[in-house]
């Protein structure tokens, strides 16, 4: 059964991703709560990544790490944790190298690797400390803002667990999917269901809206996106409010962040999902044309501005927010993918302070 939690304060993001009318556009940057915070540095420490996921209590203060340094500004809390979580779910051992990324000793390069994939994830029991990490957050929010659950997409969780990290070249994957086109539907399928579930037994333990990240999208072909990506992300769209509801619980809005599909943005915009994500290659007039008031829309800076100092930081917000209409609907403010390591925590102050200044002047 779920939790009662105290009742939202801020719920403009949920306004927004329902596409109503709202005072101001809401934000929040993916990747807020990261390595360009000193003090995530500090609470992680020599910590291995995957144990500080798996520690509720860290995972929980980490979580809200942004909203206390940046009170007011941000309007939605992301649940601290890795899309990586499912390939370790399924069985398959991965490690966060330091400075290198996500690292799987084996990796599923022959059909025979399959066979360390269990064939039943109980996802209550192996994912059971994500659960535990939402609902710690939602009592330490105490309705201070949404909480936002994620997941990887299928096809983005098969490049993890095909190439054994990162890649330049996803030759590995491209080999499955060309080579062996009705396996790599089987292996996405049985992503696919692991990742409905983990996804609907997150907002039973508390998330009140859920991000699909589909981060290697823009590494297909439209046609491949189409056959190897798509129907997957349409399938979690639809099944998940299903499973919600058989798990007794009430379905939550849902936003795909497909990186680098521009080309398939108005099927996006039927993918089933309330608010679509763009990364910076889109602009916002075309987007916002193409979407014609079907989802909400949210980006999307480049996060790489935040290195260009307040200036080019203020007039890319004004560029952006003037793209979007202002905002008052249909937008959420946000980069246009993660911020990374290196940024400054008051450039990102910053973003969020000349965002909320433009976007009120536009009254
Ligand atoms: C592809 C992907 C991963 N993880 C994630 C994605 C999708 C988003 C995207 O496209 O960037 C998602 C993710 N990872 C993390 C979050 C936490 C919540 C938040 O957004 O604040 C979220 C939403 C924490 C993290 N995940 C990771 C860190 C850094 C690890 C550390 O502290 O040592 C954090 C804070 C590690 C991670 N995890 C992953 C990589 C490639 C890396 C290493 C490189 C990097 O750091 O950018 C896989």
């Amino acid at each position: 059964m779920a939790e009662n939690f105290e009742p939202l304060s801020n719920d403009l993001i949920l306004r927004a991703a329902r596409g109503e009318t709202v005072e101001r556009p809401p934000m929040w940057v993916m990747r807020q709560a990261g390595r360009y915070l000193p003090e995530y540095n500090q609470v992680k420490g020599g910590r291995d990544f995957f144990s500080v996921c798996r520690d509720p209590e860290l995972a929980s203060t980490i979580t809200l790490q942004p909203i206390l340094r940046y009170p007011n500004l941000i309007d939605a809390a992301i649940i601290f944790s890795d899309i990586l979580v499912i390939p370790q779910a399924m069985g398959m051992t991965v490690e966060m190298l330091e400075a290198k990324g996500p690292h799987f000793p084996n990796p599923l390069r022959k059909l025979e690797d399959l066979s360390q994939l269990k064939s039943e994830v109980d996802v209550r029991e192996e994912l059971a400390y994500v659960f535990d990490a939402i609902r710690l957050t939602r009592r330490k929010l105490a309705g201070r803002v949404p909480l936002i659950g994620f997941v990887g997409a299928p096809w983005t969780l098969m490049s993890y667990m095909v190439e054994g990290g990162g890649s330049k070249t996803f030759t590995f994957v491209k080999t499955w999917i060309f080579k062996r086109p009705s396996a790599s539907h089987s292996l996405l399928a049985r992503i696919t269901d692991v990742c409905v579930d983990f996804l609907a037994h997150q907002v039973l333990a508390g998330a009140q809206m859920l991000q699909v990240f589909d981060s290697w999208a823009g590494e297909l072909s439209p046609h491949d996106f189409r056959t190897f990506a798509l129907p997957y992300i349409r399938r979690i769209s639809a099944r998940v409010p299903v499973r919600v509801r058989e798990l007794g619980g009430e379905p939550v809005p849902m936003t795909i962040f497909a990186k680098g599909a521009w080309y398939a943005l108005d099927e996006l915009c039927e993918s089933g999902y309330q608010v679509v994500g763009l990364d910076w290659t889109h602009d916002p007039e075309s987007a916002v044309a193409i979407a014609n008031g079907r989802v909400t829309l949210q980006g999307n800076m480049d996060p790489n501005v935040l290195y260009g100092g307040r200036e080019a930081i203020t007039q890319a917000v004004e560029r952006i927010a003037r793209g979007f209409g202002g905002g008052r609907k249909g937008w959420i403010v946000n980069l246009g993918h993660g911020i990374t390591p290196s940024v400054d925590p008051d450039d990102l102050k910053w973003f969020f302070e000349e965002t909320r200044r433009i976007n009120e002047a536009s009254d």
